[in-house]
């Protein structure tokens, strides 16, 4: 390891565990200060060590029988992986075939092309989604094998995607008093303004209307609800690839992390303010017990304008109609998941959406700016909405050209064939979507050109399909994304109708290309 990558992962250490950088350097080191260097030092020792043994050599399980041999382990020097992962892993299968091996962040990962897409997303059995994205997410194990994934699952798609026109009601206001504001500051200060702050505090309060109800809609809250989605994003790892000591030494940067943001955001905010909320709001209440096999259901006449809380505890309640203790602390864990679901991919995805539309000519702007209007509706709604076809095209358009590389993952409950090789138990496995999203043979010559009216003929921004993958495909596909791609539109049109972005410098710059979705690009 060179002596300036230590010291700047050392510094990184002692700042993640709240000393001021300046202030660990500039002090003469006494007796104390050198043994905490010292305890600092043997856990870092321990932990790279438990970061290196896990290199271990792979082996089959043993519980599939055939002559099929393992892909070829590829070195792909970590330099490439994080600035250059499109070209750094195209190059890889292109060299040693449809599925290949590679390290990353101390772990060892299959890459596949997409003739595989099919066999990874329709066999749940072997290719698990619940798996791989608690690896991935650097989850905790409690949440493999619990109803966690199913319970979210069923929460969006039961509780949110149904009361899509009740929600764009109750949330449009949001989206149009802040674009008049956030325009107004830019105007005002003569200053550029952050859009992923804009786009993450409407959303946060949108969200926050749909999970509680509009009573619980504060400053507070709206903090608290902003704070938590960073953190969670924060702690699943979104950020990681950005940080030098992250990468190298993921497991004592997941410790320090999750140890951190736990105890500060979720245990003294979370609970300290929402959890009682929750509890008062759910223990105050009977509910009509809501079939579990067929949530979707619901035949109360009220419950239409219910907020997302007490849709799921509906799942939750007893015979009498009561939610036990445990039930409400699930119920927190959820809509805390809720909430971290729905704020930052969906804010992060605007940033696209706008700064692409920022760097197109004049008239493509005007033309998504009209497309709202035209749909011939007398106000805004989500039909409204769903039919701004040009703006819909931008935002497919966007989502499918962005460049996505490894942003699927699966992972192997058994060791399972692929093709002619086989994917040893418990590793993760990744489509490289790029290969998929820019394929001639299914886009044509275009593939990799930036057409703002490819789809207003249709299908539509949200239809997930095997050729376009920003919101995955089969069984576990995004549920939440109707509600993504209409908060996009409300946030891109209220911008629009009143302001003409513009980027600085007329362009903009990708900070990582390896997690395009989740972290924005900047001016
Ligand atoms: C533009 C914004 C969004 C993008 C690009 C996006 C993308 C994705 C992707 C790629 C997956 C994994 C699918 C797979 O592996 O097959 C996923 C899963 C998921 N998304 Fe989204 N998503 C977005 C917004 C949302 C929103 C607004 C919500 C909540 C309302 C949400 C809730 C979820 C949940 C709960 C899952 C886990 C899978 C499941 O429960 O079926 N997402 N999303």
């Amino acid at each position: 390891m060179d002596a300036s990558v230590s010291r700047s992962m050392i510094l990184q250490l002692l700042v993640a565990l709240g000393e001021s950088s300046n202030a660990v350097w500039l002090r003469v080191p006494t007796f104390i200060q050198m043994s905490t260097y010292l305890i600092i030092a043997c856990i870092l020792t321990m932990l790279i060590l438990m970061t290196t043994c896990s290199r271990k050599r792979v082996k089959l399980s043993g519980t599939v029988h055939h002559p099929l041999r393992l892909p070829p382990i590829v070195k792909i020097p970590s330099s490439e992986i994080f600035t250059r992962p499109q070209e750094a892993y195209e190059s890889a299968l292109r060299d040693h075939g449809p599925v290949v091996g590679a390290w990353r962040k101390g772990r060892l990962e299959y890459i596949v092309g997409p003739e595989f897409t099919k066999d990874l997303f329709s066999n749940d059995q072997e290719f698990s989604f619940e798996d791989g994205v608690a690896t991935i997410l650097n989850l905790p194990s409690i949440f493999r094998g619990s109803r966690f994934f199913k319970d979210v699952h069923l929460m969006i798609s039961g509780g949110v995607i149904p009361k899509m026109e009740e929600i764009v009601d109750k949330i449009f206001p949001i989206f149009q008093r802040q674009a008049k504001e956030f325009v107004r500051q830019s105007e005002t200060s003569g200053q550029p303004v952050d859009l992923f702050e804009h786009s993450h505090r409407c959303i946060s309060e949108a969200m926050l209307i749909v999970a509680l109800g509009q009573h619980h809609v504060n400053e507070q809250n709206i903090k608290l609800t902003e704070e938590v989605a960073h953190a969670i994003a924060i702690m699943t790892g979104i950020y990681q690839n950005t940080s030098p000591f992250a990468r190298t030494f993921p497991v004592c940067w997941r410790i320090i992390t999750w140890g951190r943001l736990v105890c500060e955001v979720i245990l003294a905010k979370y609970c300290r303010i929402i959890l009682p909320i929750i509890w008062k709001e759910v223990r105050s209440r009977r509910y009509k017990p809501l079939d579990n096999a067929s949530p979707e259901q619901t035949d109360e006449e009220d419950s239409r304008d219910d907020p997302l809380l007490h849709y799921i505890a509906r799942i939750y309640a007893d015979g009498q109609g009561k939610v036990s203790f445990l039930g409400v602390v699930w119920l927190s864990i959820l809509i805390l998941a809720f909430i971290f679901a729905s704020v930052h991919q969906t804010a992060s995805v605007v940033v696209w959406v706008m700064f692409e539309l920022s760097t197109r000519p004049e008239e493509e702007l005007s033309a998504v700016a009209d497309s709202v209007d035209n749909t011939g509706a007398h106000r805004l709604s989500y039909e409204s909405l769903r039919r701004a076809s040009t703006l819909d095209s931008f935002v497919r358009e966007v989502l499918r050209f962005k460049g996505d590389t490894l942003s699927l993952t699966r992972e192997t409950t058994r060791d399972v064939p692929l093709g002619e090789f086989v994917i040893p138990k418990g590793h993760l496995v990744l489509p490289l979507t790029t290969l998929t999203h820019q394929s001639q043979s299914i886009y044509g010559d275009t593939a990799t050109t930036f057409d703002a009216h490819r789809w207003t003929e249709g299908p539509p921004a949200s239809m997930v399909s095997l050729n376009y993958l920003p919101f995955g495909v089969g069984r576990w596909a995004c549920p939440g994304r109707i509600l993504a791609i209409t908060e996009i539109k409300m946030i891109v049109s209220t911008l629009v109708a009143i302001a003409t972005p513009e980027l600085e410098g007329g362009k903009y710059k990708v900070v990582d290309p390896l997690n395009i979705t989740s972290v924005p690009p900047v001016e």
